[in-house]
């Protein structure tokens, strides 16, 4: 069977309630090539029964940055996906099978996503623009009326530009929203960095086995 007959483009949104890590697949309808953007380990083999159930060959396995809070299921994506290559960037000092820059491309069937360096959360956080349907990804940088924490792995609230979080169950947000309501980003930039200062958030609980592990493009030992 030659899978589910598709019209658009293919787009879930999908969550992994221990971290609360938001994770898309999107699919070219005519080709087939499909893409996973921050994928959770816990989650992988609900993402490989959806791709396989659309009929999806999955090309590309990308990460928005080293995540702290979880580990990547890219490793574990490729042993259902062999092709599959794991995207990350270059700036983050991590390990991937392909590690990109600012203005690059990532293509899959006759869709592209654009890479944006948005450093601030980590210095090697992007944002991936998905021009043809107007959306961004954009990890932890951009957050539903919040942004990423800057008190760990090099964040640097002064260089944050933007927005893969929500704890409050809001799905999806837009420019305009954030312009106008998002409590940080109203701020000037002197309150900015005083917010950003006082915080005090715990920190998150899986830290110390996710950033060695998504360093080495999450493969740990004793991982299945
Ligand atoms: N409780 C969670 C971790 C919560 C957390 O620190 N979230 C990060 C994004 S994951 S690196 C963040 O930037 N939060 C900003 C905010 O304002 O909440 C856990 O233990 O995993
Ligand atoms: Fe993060």
């Amino acid at each position: 069977m030659r899978g589910l007959a598709f019209s658009t483009p293919i787009f879930r949104q999908l969550v992994e309630f221990q971290s609360y890590t938001y994770t898309y697949i999107l699919g070219c309808e005519k080709t087939r090539q499909a893409v996973i953007i921050d994928p959770v380990d816990k989650t992988a083999d609900r993402d490989i029964q959806l791709l396989k159930d659309f009929d999806l060959n999955l090309v590309y396995g990308l990460n928005t940055h080293v995540h702290a809070d979880h580990i990547t299921g890219t490793h574990l994506l490729r042993k259902a996906f062999p092709s599959m290559k794991s995207v990350l960037s270059r700036a983050s000092g991590g390990k991937a099978d392909r590690l990109v820059d600012d203005g690059e491309d990532v293509q899959f069937g006759e869709q592209k996503l654009e890479v944006r360096a948005t450093p601030g959360h980590t210095n090697g956080c992007v944002t991936y623009v998905w021009h043809e349907l107007r959306r961004a990804f954009t990890g932890d940088s951009l957050l539903v009326r919040a942004c990423g924490r800057t008190d760990f792995q090099e964040g640097n609230a002064a260089a944050l530009i933007f927005i893969g979080h929500n704890y409050n169950g809001i799905l999806q947000t837009s420019v305009l929203e954030e312009k106008n309501l998002n409590p940080r980003l109203t701020k000037t930039e002197e309150k900015f960095l005083e917010t950003m200062e006082n915080l005090h958030l715990a920190h998150p609980k899986q830290l110390d086995e996710a950033v060695p592990a998504n360093m080495k493009d999450g493969e740990v030992e004793n991982s299945s």
